[in-house]
């Protein structure tokens, strides 16, 4: 097979080389930038750790779609939907890894990214590739989940389908590692700002806000709303999605773990440890979301802990699921199996 990727000097589209570079069904991978390029450009110029001397070639659909079986969209929410609708009209298969196409409703998309959404006739095309749980009519255009998405929904999924939550008591504290910003260097990304330094910003503003309650009301629709919470900590990758929620009646904790065992004994990127509390660095470098379970009888309060590593299940690991799906491949291809630890 033979695949584009549009920003890959990014951190994702990055990542997302390494990965598809070792995919045994990639036979080839062609890289493209800005409309227009920026003079002649070089993938090992700009990613110096990996020395592959690739052009990146000006964007241009009709010649990505004619060299190449699939597009995989590294770039930023509002730039996306600004270049794709040549595929989409075309019917050409991509992967977006941005925000721009995961929520439904284009006013939602305008409260939340502040920006004009794609128009809804492009919309409607697209699918939600939350990978353990995806859409039943798939398209052909997957909408990659959000980091902060991936793990809270994942760690929610099993309690919100069995209808085992008081619908008014999650509250997500969701804590995530620099690199989830991107390469872009702000004042609160420079390592004089956060080094030793706990942020938590976007207060009830977070853009995955939505992007969650849009699954999570698909699972339990009695659910109206979540508390949202997000912290930048200082480590370069990783997120740890703590979420506290009441069970809408007793269960017994062996009920619990069951409901969890149920939704992911076969889903093979989700290590559930039952009531061992996973930490992020057990998932770094990992396409895995390991989820612990806690109950409190004296506060009646469930927790759940699920970490995820932000560039692979968060961004280009679930990316290459995705591509495994959609394709039909062995669901593991080309994605490491052990974490790097410590
Ligand atoms: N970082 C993360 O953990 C996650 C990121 N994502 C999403 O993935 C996408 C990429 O994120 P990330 O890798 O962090 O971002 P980066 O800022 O690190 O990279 C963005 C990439 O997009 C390219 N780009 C920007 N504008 C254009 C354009 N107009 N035409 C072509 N290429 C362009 C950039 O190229 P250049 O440098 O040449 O401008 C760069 O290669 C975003 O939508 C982000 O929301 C999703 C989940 C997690
Ligand atoms: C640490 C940090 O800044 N993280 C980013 C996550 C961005 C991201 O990947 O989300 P989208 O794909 O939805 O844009 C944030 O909180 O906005």
């Amino acid at each position: 097979m033979h695949v584009a990727i549009l920003g890959a000097t990014g951190y994702s589209g990055t990542v997302l080389y390494g990965l598809l570079s070792q995919h045994p069904n990639v036979e080839s991978i062609n890289l493209y930038g800005h409309e227009g390029g920026k003079g002649s450009r070089f993938f090992d110029n700009e990613v110096p750790a990996f020395s592959t001397h690739l052009p990146i070639l000006p964007f241009n659909p009709a010649e990505i779609m004619s060299h190449n079986d699939l597009l995989f969209c590294a770039t930023p929410a509002g730039v996306t939907k600004n270049l794709v609708a040549p595929f989409i009209e075309a019917d050409f298969p991509v992967i977006d890894l941005s925000g721009d196409f995961r929520l439904k409703d284009p006013l939602i998309y305008k409260k939340w990214y502040n920006k004009e959404a794609a128009p809804s006739s492009l919309l409607s095309k697209s699918s939600y590739g939350l990978t353990e749980f995806p859409e039943k009519n798939t398209t052909k255009y997957i909408a990659n989940p959000g980091c902060y998405a991936t793990a809270t929904l994942l760690g929610l999924a099993p309690l919100a389908i069995e209808h085992m939550i008081d619908p008014n008591s999650i509250i997500v504290d969701a804590k995530s590692g620099v690199s989830g910003a991107g390469k872009k260097l702000s004042t609160t990304s420079q390592y004089n700002f956060i080094n030793e330094n706990a942020w938590l910003y976007k207060m009830n503003k977070h853009q995955h806000i939505p992007e969650i309650m849009q699954k999570l009301r698909e699972w339990d629709s009695k659910i109206p709303a979540i508390q949202f919470s997000t912290t930048l900590i200082p480590v370069t990758r990783g997120i740890m999605s703590t979420i506290y929620l009441k069970p809408i009646k007793h269960y017994t904790n062996d009920e619990i773990l069951t409901s969890f065992h149920k939704h992911y004994d076969n889903a093979p990127f989700v290590r559930f440890k039952e009531n061992y509390l996973p930490a992020i660095k057990e998932v770094t470098g990992s396409n895995y979301c390991d989820i612990g379970v806690n109950y409190n009888p004296v506060t009646n309060t469930i927790t759940i802990v699920s970490v995820i590593d932000n560039l692979m299940k968060g961004a280009a690991g679930q990316a290459v699921q995705n591509f495994n799906l959609f394709w039909n491949l062995t669901p593991t291809s080309g994605l490491p199996l052990l974490p790097v630890f410590p």
